[in-house]
């Protein structure tokens, strides 16, 4: 019988095997560094991101910010998981932006998933990846 792990396990390749395929899309004129991202939040719904670049290289939306400003704007309250997949030589590492925006949106039980696309896999969580985050409560 399948326990609560498989389907965890189950949960997060689908996660990944959809990020992967996010990743197709990102738009990257610049960098040729494409990133795909899945989120899948506390409702059960899934959201894919890429990294979408421009000409003015500041305004490049990553795509974990764009996978989670997707769930927002639909109305999603708390992310249960987010995978991020590059083409890194070990798992991929989100950039600061990246990291205050998990901060903002992701709690201390939020699986956050770093790949690459040879099978490298990290399981973190955000206080591990931004200690002491800025938040108008400190
Ligand atoms: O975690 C990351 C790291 C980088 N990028 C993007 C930003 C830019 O388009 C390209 C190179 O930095 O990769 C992401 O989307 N997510
Ligand atoms: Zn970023």
């Amino acid at each position: 019988m399948k326990n609560r792990k498989d389907d965890e396990i189950m949960d997060i390749q689908s996660l990944l095997d959809q990020a992967i395929e996010a990743r197709k899309k990102a738009y990257t004129p610049y960098s040729n560094f494409q990133v795909g991202a899945a989120v899948l939040t506390k409702g059960k719904q899934v959201y894919l991101g890429c990294n979408i670049e421009n000409a003015s290289y500041g305004l490049t939306n990553c795509a974990e910010r764009t996978a989670i400003f997707k769930a927002v704007s639909e109305g999603e309250k708390g992310i249960e998981a987010i995978v991020v997949v590059g083409d890194t030589e070990g798992p991929i590492a989100p950039c600061g932006a990246c990291r205050q925006v998990l901060a903002e949106f992701c709690d201390k039980d939020t699986k956050i998933i770093l790949a690459n696309l040879n099978g490298s896999k990290v399981e973190t969580t955000i206080d591990e990846l931004l200690p002491g985050a800025f938040s108008l409560k400190n």
